[in-house]
């Protein structure tokens, strides 16, 4: 299939106004890279695996792409957009040299064009990321290797918010812990708490591409005795008490807007709980969702949690980190840690 792929380099500023014009303008999908986006984590806490610079955006700029069927006639996007880009400057928000250009991409070769960028990626102290296409051979003793395909998913690891989620599951798993993982996404996460110890995994997401592309990488690690993938959200899995809770039912379908799920068990059908892989209530909770959502489920997640059981979370933009304080708290939770890479938080939380 063919795509229009428009492209606009610009500032970090302007990359949420610019995202959203795109959208406005008919695109199907919008991709953003800042400066640098996919080597920080290397660079500032493990030393040099590879000294390439895996972009070479200027700091403080940004490029957006933005994705249009091939029916669509890019001459009336442009006439669209590029007058609104201007605009923005009278809003006081600067858009830079917001230099603008299109072409036709083939959908395979864009599905695959950002393999070339990801590569082993020490992520932790006892964690390396794999891409199965490339060769790697551990460097220091305890070293696990997490065998990664995300295709299409999130979870490559490396965004801030999936290495440090791996960082407090690698500080808080002792061993033998049943652990859920609500938004798996490539199941990077549920993998690397299988490698550091725990007992099983049930690994939740709502996203059908996620769910297949976290089964590949389950196999991939031979971990399918040991980690359940289920198309589902929390509460569904909860059912009971949770389901019927007329205010968590009726804020659950809200926390996922636009999302192209086939929603084939998002409407709060308790899933049975004979094939979960763990025993409710579990250990650990870790979910790696934006604030927005999280907020709306941290009473499922205490349910689902043994008293002195832990809570990870991340997904947390800086802004928020109030918010999730607060609903977290609310719930009962204690705050634990606190920690942050880039703009993003992560919290660890207790239940009493
Ligand atoms: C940011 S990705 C995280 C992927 C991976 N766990 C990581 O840490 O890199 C969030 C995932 O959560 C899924 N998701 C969003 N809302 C959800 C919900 N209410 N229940 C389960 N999954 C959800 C999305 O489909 C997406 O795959």
């Amino acid at each position: 299939m063919l795509w229009h792929e428009l492209t606009i380099h610009t500032t970090e500023e302007a990359q949420e106004m610019i995202s959203n014009l795109m959208y406005e303008a008919g695109a199907g999908g919008v991709s953003i890279e800042e400066s640098g986006t996919l080597n920080k984590v290397r660079d500032t806490r493990y030393g040099e695996l590879y000294d390439q610079p895996l972009n070479d955006i200027p700091e403080g700029e940004a490029v957006i792409k933005g994705y249009y069927s091939e029916s669509v006639s890019m001459e009336e996007v442009l006439a669209e957009f590029t007058p609104r880009v201007e605009e923005l400057r009278g809003f006081g928000i600067n858009p830079g040299k917001a230099i603008i250009s299109w072409q036709t991409v083939d959908e395979d070769e864009w599905a695959h064009a950002w393999k070339q960028y990801f590569k082993p990626l020490r992520v932790s102290e006892r964690l390396t990321i794999k891409p199965t296409w490339e060769e790697y051979t551990p460097t220091h003793p305890g070293e696990a290797i997490i065998e990664l395909d995300p295709g299409m998913a999130f979870g490559t690891g490396t965004h801030p918010t999936t290495a440090l989620c791996l960082r407090a599951l690698e500080k808080n798993i002792t061993g033998g812990e049943e652990v859920i993982d609500v938004g798996t996404g490539s199941g990077i996460l549920a993998v690397g708490a299988m490698l550091l110890g725990a007992k099983s995994v049930l690994a939740l997401d709502l996203d059908p591409v996620a769910v297949e592309s976290a089964r590949e990488n389950v196999l991939l690690n031979r971990l399918e005795d040991r980690i359940t993938v289920k198309e589902s959200d929390l509460l569904s899995l909860l059912g009971g008490e949770g389901a019927a809770d007329s205010a968590a039912g009726d804020m659950w379908p809200s926390a996922r807007p636009g999302h192209t799920l086939s929603d084939s068990n998002s409407h709060n059908e308790p899933v049975s709980q004979d094939s979960l892989g763990v025993t409710l209530p579990v250990k650990i909770v870790v979910a790696n969702i934006l604030a927005e959502i999280i907020v709306l489920f941290t009473d499922d997640v205490y349910r689902a949690l043994q008293p002195g059981g832990l809570y990870i979370t991340s997904g947390i933009y800086k802004d928020k980190e109030g918010l999730v304080e607060e609903a977290l708290t609310k719930s009962g939770f204690d705050i634990i840690e606190v920690s942050r890479e880039e703009d993003w938080v992560a919290f660890t939380a207790g239940k009493r």
